[in-house]
């Protein structure tokens, strides 16, 4: 509003014309949270009425992430006998830097995550159920690729997940490979109830890993389905998919899309970040000795506590 129109407007009526600005505004921002910010002036110049979760990568100022999104620790691992790491807290220096921000010039904002396996295994319902909590009993097959993105928050910092659905079916992997590209994490799942899906993820890891630098992604070995299962048919299932993961050095989870919210999310997004801010590089070299990754200023390889030092590393 320009001001001068408003030295032709009594107070009362300048006041009436500003609420109502600022209700066009809440409608469009679409939550209490989006006014909350600014209760003594106008919204930010050049903030745009766009809604839900696309609003937050626009406003400066927005609303941070969900309070499920927020990683202060290490999420648990499923299993200790497949898991990257076993710590529960940040490295003291890492929390330290993530709270002075200085986290130094390195760090990705953004990690990829590809999602591979047999068709009709559950990757979609797995990611529909984090990113949107809905569960589908209907199958409806993922043509080619899909494209979800979760913001986090871990250890202060802003970080988001770019996550990739891609298709099972064999005439959509030329599109689905496509796409492998440039991962820091491959989810590679299976059919906790069809084992015969489980032999298949060597190919699909194998796959994906054809198009990334060696040693370049964390891993991630996922049963799917497990509410079909009962208990001594799934300890078997678990056992053998442990060995498994063991040998891609991949973290391993059973879950179920239609009963729970998929915990390993925070995992990946936590690795990524940590990864990413080098924090804890530490990773084998051939010749055995741990190779530093550019990172965070000052601070030295973690590798004391890391269960495998040979994997891209955790802190
Ligand atoms: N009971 C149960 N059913 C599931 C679960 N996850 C997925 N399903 C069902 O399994 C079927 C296949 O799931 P999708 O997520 O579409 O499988 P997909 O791996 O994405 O399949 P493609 O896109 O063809 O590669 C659907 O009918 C889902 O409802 C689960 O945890 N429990
Ligand atoms: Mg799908």
């Amino acid at each position: 509003m320009a001001p001068g129109i408003l030295t032709f407007l009594t107070e009362k009526e300048a006041w009436t014309c500003f609420q109502s600005y600022c209700n066009v505004r809440y409608q469009l921002w679409g939550s209490p949270q989006g006014f909350a910010q600014f209760p003594n002036s106008l919204p930010p110049f050049g903030a745009t009425g766009l809604p839900g979760r696309m609003r937050s990568s626009v406003m400066p100022l927005g609303p941070t992430v969900s309070r499920d999104r927020v990683i202060t620790s290490f999420p648990k691992w499923y299993t200790p006998a497949a898991c990257l790491q076993l710590r529960e807290h940040f490295h003291g220096q890492v929390s330290a830097a993530c709270q002075h921000r200085n986290t130094g010039t390195v760090g990705l904002k953004l990690s990829k995550v590809v999602v591979v396996g047999d068709l009709y295994v559950g990757k979609t319902s797995l990611i529909h159920r984090f990113c949107r909590n809905v569960f589908d009993r209907d199958y409806k097959a993922t043509i080619g690729v899909d494209f979800e993105m979760e913001r986090f928050e871990v250890a202060g910092i802003p970080f988001s997940l770019q996550i990739w659905d891609t298709a099972g079916q064999e005439k959509f992997k030329c599109i689905a490979s496509a796409y492998y590209r440039g991962a820091q994490v491959i989810i590679t799942a299976f059919d906790l109830t069809d084992m015969q899906t489980l032999e298949h993820t060597r190919q699909w890891l194998e796959d994906a890993l054809r198009e990334n630098e060696p040693g370049a992604c964390f891993l991630f070995l996922v049963g799917t389905k497990k509410d079909l299962l009962s208990g001594a048919a799934c300890k078997q299932a678990e056992a053998e998919a442990v060995r498994l993961a063991n040998e891609m050095q991949a973290e391993y989870w059973s879950v179920s899309a239609k009963t729970a919210v998929w915990p390993p999310w925070p995992s990946s997004a936590r690795c990524c970040r940590t990864w990413s801010g080098g924090a804890v590089p530490g990773r084998r070299s051939a010749t055995g000795t741990s190779s530093v990754r550019a990172g965070m200023e000052g601070h030295p390889p973690e590798t004391q506590d890391s269960k495998r030092p040979s994997s891209p590393g955790c802190c």
